[in-house]
């Protein structure tokens, strides 16, 4: 499958922050890849790479075959960074039509703006659009060059659920004709209804990259909770927090858990084991040392 954007043992320093570390990565054409990470992990300092933002200290980025600096590989992509500025004072349909001319081959425009629900807005200025709305707008913009390739950066933060559905429909039809994607995100929903693969990043390095459910396979954390009132030492566990009487750990060894519990002695009630979501796999890659309650 043809390589459409990739990263060889890149790294970026910023002076003493340590931002990416090595990462080798690649997307291949027709994927649509979820991005995972807690705050600082390297994901917008990845992108910035991909999209010629920003050049690694060491290491190769390629995008589109050639260099992320090349005005012509550029032209072959959308991006949505996390922040955008519009200007205030121009018309939706104003703002389309001064993007899509940057490109060669353009998406019509009430074609992109019902793609992303923006179709009754196209005569309203910019300044008077909800902060919703303008995301979407932001969003909308980096698939008007018809791109082969679109990197969004937390697309959907700050948008209610219906926004954030109606965004994930204008992603998904674009890579249902074929587009590709990577995407950043903190709602874990997010990449789990999006995306096939998932790459998890923390500390600028890649710790997983594989499907959501072979993410989920691979660590094989569980959720036990139970009511008690104290809390003895337990092993295996990942993740620890208590609502009330209630105790929740995740942990990567239930059945052991449960045996230490109970030989503890220590009182519980109402015990259950759950299956994990995304969050907790994420969760247990992540921590480096138990958490205790
Ligand atoms: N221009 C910069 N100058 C100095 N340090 C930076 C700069 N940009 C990023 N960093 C640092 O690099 C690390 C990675 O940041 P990055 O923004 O790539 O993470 P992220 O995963 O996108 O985080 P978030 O989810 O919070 O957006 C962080 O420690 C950050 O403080």
């Amino acid at each position: 499958m043809t390589v459409l954007a990739r990263t060889v043992e890149a790294t970026r320093r910023y002076g003493d922050v340590l931002a990416l570390d090595r990462v080798s990565l690649d997307i291949r054409a027709g994927e649509l890849v979820g991005l995972l990470g807690p705050n600082g992990a390297g994901k917008s300092t990845l992108i910035n790479l991909f999209v010629g933002l920003r050049r690694p200290t060491s290491g190769v980025v390629e995008l589109l075959g050639g260099s992320p600096s090349d005005p012509v590989r550029r032209r072959g992509i959308g991006v949505t960074p996390q922040e955008t500025g519009l200007p205030e004072s121009l018309r939706v349909a104003e703002i389309v039509d001064f993007v899509s001319a940057h490109f060669p081959d353009r998406v019509p425009k009430e074609e992109l703006l019902a793609r992303f629900g923006l179709d009754d807005l196209a005569r309203r200025q910019v300044g008077g659009l909800s902060g919703g709305q303008r995301r979407r707008l932001a969003v909308a913009l980096a698939f008007a060059g018809n791109p082969r390739l679109v990197f969004l950066d937390e697309p959907t933060t700050g948008l209610d659920v219906e926004a954030r559905r109606t965004l994930w429909e204008g992603i998904r039809s674009f890579h249902a004709e074929g587009g590709t994607v990577l995407l950043t995100s903190h709602y874990l929903e997010e990449i789990e209804a999006l995306a096939e693969r998932v790459v998890v990043v923390a500390g600028g390095r890649v710790l997983a990259d594989d499907t959501v459910r072979a993410v989920r396979e691979i660590v094989g954390v569980r959720r036990v909770s139970f009511a008690a009132a104290e809390l003895p030492e337990l092993p295996g566990v990942v993740g620890a927090e208590r609502h009330g009487d209630r105790v929740d750990l995740v942990t990567t060894d239930p059945d052991r858990l449960v045996v230490e519990l109970v030989r503890s002695g220590a009182s519980f009630s109402d015990l259950e084991i759950r299956p994990t979501t995304l969050e907790e796999a994420f969760l247990a890659l992540t921590s480096k040392e138990s958490a205790h309650v």
